[in-house]
């Protein structure tokens, strides 16, 4: 493998601090792919001080923003020409196909593309100032130093939400991957050294969450957090980063609804229903894991769902009729097991599926056969809790009214999806649904122009579009008054 496998501290490829390595496994067939420094905290502590260095000699921020954008336009370029390489490297550590990590790959370019182009549209903002004699203007200027923390579903994707608007406007950084799936963040930094982001701007470093994450959100010299994880984690980084009040962005999980009305197109329903939850093995925050279907559709709209998974073919994601690849981890994939199993003592009913496969050929990988599970209600944990895997749940309703309201009940708020061909109601559901996204006849698209984030427990803050530069700036109002006058108050 032609990567460095190193961290990146101060513009430096150096091993941990303690000389500790951490093996990275292939979850289609437990091979070791690569060995890794495993950092601690003294690491991250390293990395701090480099960003924070970098940050305070005032270089990079006051860099002209077009010359900044133009080096993230860069890394978009480079992105594109290791376009193959970077799938490779994202399939193997997280076993999805490799199709879909071309798809991913394309995704990332484009989100660098397009904030390498907003990087000098900011011009701040006059302001009538009531005050006369006097001018008032608005200008953003970058945090400081921000910490960003990934999770290994969608390592190199959700890592681009975070670097690509932080280095537009002038942060610096430090970023920490998901421990079991470092190697195109590693790719990425390769890149982001080639496109010239000075040494101490960005930072790497690689580990667990609760040394190097801990350290991160609990650092005074970290500005901002910005997580994407669980919720469980997310709470830990909100209290770690209440020491110095900093600055939070958490995307979160998500427990998403997908209302199929029975006026919808039901072939497209169904095809988008399966690929709403069964595209990564259900390893998606907005999977739409949460069937809600019209009661006079149900039982032949299951049946068409049963009929379509029977013929899934799972395997590895570099063989070209692979549909779905295998879970990430074996400790994943137990969880998953564990859930399945809540499910059936809650009283749900199995469809299909429910265990792992029995194929010899998938033996050694982390499969989890996908899985429906019917006469579901709102109460069961099943339907509540998020699962993560390939699993969807379905319930019933009869009216629009009943359809919004289960939807909504949830702790979570990331997105959810619609399918009718009444226009109408489609827009009244929208604007019922609480959720940072939804979709109408559509299920799981995203792209960099519209933000992205959850309601309720799904996070705080927003990625992408423009909400997703705003998050990596402070606001700043400048007053002056241009015929000062002595006050004569005291
Ligand atoms: N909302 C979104 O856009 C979005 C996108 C992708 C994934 N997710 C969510 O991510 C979760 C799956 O990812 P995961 O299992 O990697 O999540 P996770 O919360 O276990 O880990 C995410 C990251 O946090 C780190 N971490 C763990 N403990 C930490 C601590 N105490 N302090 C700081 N960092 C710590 C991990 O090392 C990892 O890098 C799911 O809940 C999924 O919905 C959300
Ligand atoms: C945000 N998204 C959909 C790319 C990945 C969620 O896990």
């Amino acid at each position: 493998m032609d990567l460095k496998l190193q961290q990146y501290i101060n513009g430096e490829w150096v091993d941990a601090n303690s000389g500790n390595k951490r093996h990275i496994i292939n979850p289609f067939n437990q091979e070791i792919i690569a060995t890794v420094p495993e950092g601690d905290e003294s690491d991250a502590k390293a990395a701090i001080a480099a960003a924070r260095e970098a940050f305070d000699n005032g270089e990079w921020a006051s860099t002209p923003a077009t010359e900044r954008g133009t080096v993230v336009t860069r890394i978009a370029e480079l992105i594109e020409r290791d376009k193959e390489e970077l799938a490779y490297l994202e399939s193997l550590d997280t076993g999805k196909t490799v199709e879909e990590s071309r798809g991913d790959m394309e995704d990332i370019a484009g989100v660098f593309r397009y904030y390498g182009e907003l990087a000098d549209k900011d011009g701040g903002e006059l302001i009538d100032s009531p005050v006369p004699n006097s001018s008032s203007k608005v200008v953003h200027e970058p945090v400081g130093v921000c910490g960003q923390i990934t999770p290994w579903n969608y390592p190199l994707l959700q890592a681009s939400w975070k670097l690509a608007p932080a280095l537009v406007t002038g942060n610096t950084l430090i970023m920490k991957p998901s421990e079991i799936t470092p190697l195109t963040t590693i790719k990425v930094f390769e890149l982001m050294e080639e496109a010239g982001i000075p040494a101490g701007v960005a930072n790497l470093v690689l580990g667990a969450g609760n040394t190097i994450g801990s350290e991160l959100s609990g650092s005074t010299d970290v500005d901002l957090i910005s997580f994407t994880g669980g919720i469980a984690t997310g709470k830990k980084i909100m209290q770690a980063a209440s020491v110095n009040v900093k600055k939070l962005a958490l995307e979160l999980g998500g427990k998403n609804p997908n209302v199929i009305f029975a006026d919808a197109d039901f072939e497209l329903a169904v095809d988008q229903a399966l690929n709403g939850v069964f595209f990564h093995a259900g390893q998606i925050c907005s999977a739409g894991t949460r069937l809600i279907v019209e009661e006079s559709i149900h039982d032949e709209f299951v049946n068409a769902l049963v009929e379509r998974v029977k013929k899934f073919k799972l395997g590895s994601g570099f063989d070209e009729d692979t549909q779905m690849g295998p879970l990430i981890s074996a400790e994943h994939l137990e969880k998953v097991e564990k859930y399945v199993e809540a499910g059936v003592k809650e009283g749900a009913t199995l469809a299909v599926g429910g265990k792992r496969p029995e194929d010899p050929e998938l033996q050694k990988g982390f499969f989890y056969l996908p899985t429906i599970f019917t006469d579901c209600t709102t109460d069961m944990h099943i339907v509540q809790e998020e699962g993560f895997g390939p699993i969807i749940t379905v319930e019933k309703f009869s009216t629009e009214e009943e359809a919004t309201k289960l939807a909504n009940d949830s702790i979570y708020g990331l997105a959810g999806g619609v399918f009718t061909n009444d226009i109408a109601k489609a827009e009244r559901c929208a604007a019922k649904m609480r959720m940072g996204t939804v979709w109408i006849n559509e299920f799981n698209l995203y792209f960099p122009h519209a933000p992205w984030g959850g309601f309720k427990q799904s996070g705080i803050g927003r990625e992408l579009g423009r909400l997703g530069i705003e998050e990596y700036t402070e606001t700043k109002h400048i007053f002056q008054n241009l015929k000062p006058e002595p006050i004569n108050w005291f």
